[in-house]
């Protein structure tokens, strides 16, 4: 039997805690702060999170020891059983999507990445496999955020926007990676749209979804089964700052409304 599987996430608390550490927040030294905070944080809310999720170019931005920073916070993570989403938006060709898959999915077992679809679905498949192996969930990227998301996601083809062909077809490749309910393929969808939550959730029933967006970026969360809202400066920076007590107030307030 595996002892951790992402999948566990789904029946937590529907909140992931976003973690984009900015180091000029932080003080003198940056680095330590962002650790003890951090820590401080996970161990405060562990209890009332899916899953705390770790923005990977915010640690990239500080060079080989936000990298070590970084693992010291899965770490901690894992040891206090919270499931961890790497959100590094990956996606490359096969043979290096594997490579990908190995950094996280199979280095981290029970663990999530979040990947962009792009190259097809030849190139999410590797990613697809080691979810599956070691107890892992994929999210691909469905609908965004960002305000020129609609540029390609919106394209109109044979009649509906081109998201909802990609999560059509996702849906139906996460049927081979299925568990019971859930699938291990699953997907992004901005809480800022959700009229189009609601639209991939109807096409894609056994996807995970995850709703980034909520707070800063005027989403706010949703309620069902497989729902997964995430905030980071919301959270993470509750008033623009590292302040615990405060962090720990906005969990609860968002909490409230979908519990
Ligand atoms: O995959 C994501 O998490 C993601 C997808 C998306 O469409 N929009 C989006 O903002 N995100 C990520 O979610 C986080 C949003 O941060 P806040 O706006 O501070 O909550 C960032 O780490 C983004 O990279």
């Amino acid at each position: 039997m595996r002892s951790v599987d992402f999948l566990e996430a789904l029946f937590r608390p529907p909140l992931v805690l976003g973690v984009d550490p900015r180091p000029e927040l932080h003080g003198r030294e940056p680095l330590a702060h962002i650790r003890r905070y951090t820590l401080e944080l996970l161990e405060a809310l562990a209890s009332r999170l899916a899953a705390v999720k770790f923005q990977l170019a915010f640690f990239e931005a500080m060079g080989p020891e936000g990298q070590e920073l970084l693992w010291e916070l899965v770490s901690g993570a894992r040891v206090m059983g919270l499931p961890v989403i790497f959100d590094g938006k990956r996606g490359d060709i096969g043979s290096t999507a594997a490579a990908y898959a190995r950094a996280y999915l199979e280095a981290f077992p029970g663990s999530a990445l979040t990947a962009n679809p792009y190259l097809g679905l030849d190139a999410l498949e590797p990613f697809f496999r080691a979810a599956s192996a070691r107890g892992g969930v994929v999210f691909v990227l469905a609908k965004t955020t960002n305000p020129g998301a609609g540029f390609l996601q919106d394209l109109e083809v044979a009649g509906r926007p081109l998201y909802l062909h990609l999560t059509e077809a996702l849906a139906e490749a996460g049927e081979a990676y299925r568990e019971g309910p859930w699938s291990r393929v699953g997907l992004v969808a901005g809480a800022t749209a959700e009229e189009a939550v609601l639209a991939i959730r109807a096409l894609a029933p056994h996807a995970p979804l995850l709703l980034p967006g909520v707070g800063a970026q005027g989403g706010r969360p949703l309620k069902g089964p497989g729902l997964l809202n995430s905030a980071s400066r919301a959270l993470y920076y509750p008033g623009g700052r590292p302040d615990l007590e405060a962090a720990l107030e906005a969990a609860e307030a968002l909490l409230a409304l979908v519990e």
